[in-house]
């Protein structure tokens, strides 16, 4: 989880790869309205988000159907977002990707995206909600290396898994 820019799908497919778990990217998941709202540079809304997350509930379901975890990069912006995704994994595990607002703009001016302008970042900043203190999760500081950071998260994961 995290705002756009953080790291997740960079994250995601790092993670996916050293714990040997397949990987979703909830970027290729968005129907194309949503797509084009995002690309036009106005933010998603709750109605948009929420059949979006459904899905992403429903893939994390038809794994654990098959007996496998999946790593999800899903911005999971706020509370109630996560709570839907809990009631098809209760045990979902979120890793909050945090960091200045400074550095990921940086960041995603460096980068070329699908859909998603830099502009956006203010929105995605006002509508995040951290992690309260019932959720499972980890938080990260983005400012190191993606192989520090899947090394910090992997190691915070027993603590996290074991009740
Ligand atoms: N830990 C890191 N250190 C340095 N650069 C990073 C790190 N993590 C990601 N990046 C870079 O930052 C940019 C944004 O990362 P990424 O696209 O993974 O974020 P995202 O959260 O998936 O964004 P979005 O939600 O908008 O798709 C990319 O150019 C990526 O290579
Ligand atoms: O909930 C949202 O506002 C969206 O998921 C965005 O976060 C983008 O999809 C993503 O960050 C860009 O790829």
């Amino acid at each position: 989880m995290g705002v756009s820019g953080s790291g997740k799908s960079t994250m995601g497919a790092l993670l996916g790869e050293r714990l040997d778990l397949p990987f979703i990217d909830g970027d290729d998941l968005h129907p194309d309205e949503n797509r084009e709202k995002m690309r036009a540079g106005h933010p998603l809304d709750d109605d948009d988000r929420w059949p979006w997350l459904h899905r992403i509930g429903e893939l994390i379901d038809a794994g654990l159907v098959e007996g496998h975890a999946t790593i999800v990069a899903c911005s999971a912006l706020r509370k109630s977002y996560r709570d839907l995704i809990r009631r098809h994994a209760p045990e979902a595990i979120f890793v909050h990707l945090r960091g200045s607002s400074e550095l990921i703009a940086d960041r995603m001016g460096a980068r070329d995206h699908e859909y998603m302008p830099a502009t956006l970042l203010g929105s995605q900043l006002a509508t995040l909600e951290p992690l309260e203190d019932d959720e499972r999760g980890v938080v990260v500081d983005v400012t190191a290396s993606p192989d520090e950071l899947a090394d910090q998260i992997i190691a915070a994961l027993p603590a996290v898994t074991t009740p």
